[in-house]
């Protein structure tokens, strides 16, 4: 049985998560450059809250961290000497067709979990997040909330070292919005690495241990959660916090 398995199994992050750092990483496209050149290293302990304005490049530097684009200069740097084990949430959960149970069941043949504890997993996950009664339900019948809870269970039978989620709760009422700020929670007291974004200051106030904050396409401040919240030193995100326009 391979690490990777190992740890699938023991359903528990045991190593302290990767640094992630960006090297004056960049991304253009047609001649304009949408993000960047940012430089920062993510090694606390987070979580770290992505903030900032529509089109800011929340969502870009996302994806280049978790290796979905690739940056037109630069580098994307985890600590770690093997790739870490990521997974990624998005806002719209992009879920297969097949039941909610064979949704969990599919990403663990695909990381190589034998076939044998694949099913006893999977409905581990689905007791964790609340599903049981929805096992084998088409996915994509499933509620809003359902669908991000089944995300993120899919994410937590593979225990990720490294979890992105991409505004994961701002389609989602205020008890589906408590299950994803405790899922993050629980994903986070397991070691995970969170890096989320989210248009929320009191979600991010909620479970911020860190800000990184942009705008137009530019990393103006990273700092610990409380200094951001009580004392941003960006003029950006002093404006942001005050509620007024910023872009
Ligand atoms: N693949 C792409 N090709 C071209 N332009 C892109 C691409 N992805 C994003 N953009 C542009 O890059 C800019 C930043 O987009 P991004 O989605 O990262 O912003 P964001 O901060 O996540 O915004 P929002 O809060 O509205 O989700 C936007 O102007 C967007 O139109």
């Amino acid at each position: 049985m391979t690490s990777f398995n190992r740890s699938l199994l023991t359903s528990s992050v045991l190593i302290p998560p990767p640094a992630l750092c960006f090297d004056e990483v960049s991304f253009s496209h047609e001649d304009k450059v949408l993000l960047g050149p940012c430089s920062f290293t993510l090694q606390g302990t987070g979580p770290t809250l992505v903030m900032g304005p529509n089109g800011a490049g929340k969502s870009l530097l996302l994806r280049l961290a978790h290796g979905l684009l690739v940056p037109t200069q630069g580098q994307v740097i985890w600590s770690s000497d093997i790739h870490p084990r990521q997974a990624m949430v998005f806002q719209q959960p992009v879920l297969l067709r097949r039941s909610a149970v064979a949704n969990l069941t599919h990403a663990l043949a695909v990381n190589n979990v034998p076939r044998r504890t694949r099913v006893k997993l999977a409905h581990e996950a689905l007791e964790r997040f609340g599903l049981t009664a929805c096992s084998n339900t088409p996915a994509r019948v499933l509620s809003g909330g359902e669908q991000q809870r089944l995300a993120l269970a899919r994410a937590w039978v593979l225990s990720p070292q490294v979890l992105f989620l991409d505004e994961p709760t701002s389609a989602l009422d205020p008890a589906a919005i408590k299950a994803v700020e405790a899922a993050v929670r629980e994903f986070h007291q397991r070691g995970t690495r969170i890096v989320m974004t989210t248009h929320d200051l009191h979600q991010a106030r909620r479970l911020a241990g860190d800000v990184l904050f942009l705008s137009a396409g530019k990393v103006r401040e990273h700092t610990l959660a409380e200094a951001f919240f009580n004392a941003p030193v960006s003029r950006e995100a002093q404006a942001y916090i005050a509620g007024e326009l910023v872009v």
